[in-house]
């Protein structure tokens, strides 16, 4: 069944109590930061206990991502360490072209074949944070069979663009560079996951946010804070009532299909092959979060 991204939580990786219930709160996917929230002086230690943490605890069957640093910047002790701790997938920061895409798979690479795990069992998923990034999105996006996503990082990409972020202005300042990854992602068959929001006591902005993002096309947001998942996880959870539709959808479909057509009117709206798709896409997000058992429709 497809993996569902709808929360992927940053747990700072200095703390060894987050690190420990990181599993308890329902994200998706636990991304442990070694890069942006770690001190310098802590980024050795926060790697050997991230590396102990995913060694020595059971965190099911949620998704484990390290944001690691920049290659040249302790990026590839992170690899090394994260690699044969057997993690699922790396987040490499501020990723600017293709090149620094290929150039941490080189060492993701190695070091599969060096400690025997499968080669190509470590994904990628690359956050794109600046103007360069969001102008090469596709070539990143592409850049290697690895990579199951791309995410947009809006706190550098603001500071990078000379401005701040405007929520309560619709952040407007995030259209272009939001539109770019997510047309990047679909085109490229990716994942598309949107940026930290950091009121961590605002939750009725995360929610307009939230929504507006879904409308967009992403697959779902990375989160600072526990609180904040439920709130996104609703958004892109399918409700009781979009079931009911998706399930009348496959029905009349299948009616029309048996008198030899492929269009069909329901409740005076048309249902045609798209409809059709964005229905499956709709039972299908609805298994994956456990409100559809597999088999039903
Ligand atoms: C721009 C960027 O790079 S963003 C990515 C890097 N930044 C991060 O990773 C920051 C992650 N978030 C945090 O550190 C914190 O949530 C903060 C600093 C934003 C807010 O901290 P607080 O106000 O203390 O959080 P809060 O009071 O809601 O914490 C409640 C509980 O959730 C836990 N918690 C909070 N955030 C997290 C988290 N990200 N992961 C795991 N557990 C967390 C706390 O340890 C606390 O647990 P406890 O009740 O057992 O003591
Ligand atoms: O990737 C994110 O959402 C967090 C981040 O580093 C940024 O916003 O710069
Ligand atoms: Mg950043």
């Amino acid at each position: 069944m497809e993996r569902i991204r709808r929360t992927m939580m940053f747990v700072p990786a200095s703390n060894a109590g987050m690190l420990r219930e990181a599993n308890l709160y329902g994200a998706d996917s636990i991304m442990f930061d070694l890069e942006d929230s770690i001190s310098l002086r802590e980024k050795d230690s926060a790697r050997f206990l991230v590396y102990q943490a995913v060694k020595t605890i059971d965190y099911e069957n949620t998704e484990i991502i390290v944001r690691i640093n920049a290659l040249d910047a302790g990026g590839r002790d992170d690899i090394e360490a994260m690699v044969r701790a057997g993690i699922d997938a790396v987040r490499l920061p501020k990723t600017e072209t293709a090149q620094d895409v290929a150039d941490a798979e080189e060492v993701i690479a190695e070091v599969e074949e060096k400690c025997g795990r499968k080669l190509g069992s470590t994904k990628i998923f690359a956050a794109i944070e600046g103007p360069l990034g969001v102008l090469n999105a596709y070539s990143i996006a592409t850049a290697s069979e690895r990579i199951i996503g791309i995410a947009i990082g809006a706190e550098d990409y603001v500071t990078s663009m000379k401005t701040r972020r405007y929520p309560e202005k619709n952040s407007e300042e995030l259209f272009f560079a939001r539109s770019m990854i997510v047309h990047a992602a679909r085109a490229a068959g990716i994942a598309a996951i949107d940026t930290v929001f950091s009121d961590v006591n605002d939750m009725d902005t995360l929610r307009k946010e939230t929504e507006f993002i879904k409308q967009l096309g992403f697959d779902g947001k990375s989160v600072i804070n526990p609180r904040q998942i439920p709130v996104i996880n609703k958004v892109f959870t399918p409700q009781k009532k979009e079931i009911e539709n998706a399930e009348d959808v496959m029905s009349a479909i299948k009616e029309a299909e048996a008198n030899g057509s492929g269009v069909i009117a329901l409740n005076g709206k048309m249902i045609d092959k798209p409809i059709v798709e964005r229905a499956q896409r709709t039972l299908q997000l609805a298994k994956a979060a456990g409100m559809l058992q597999e088999g039903e429709q």
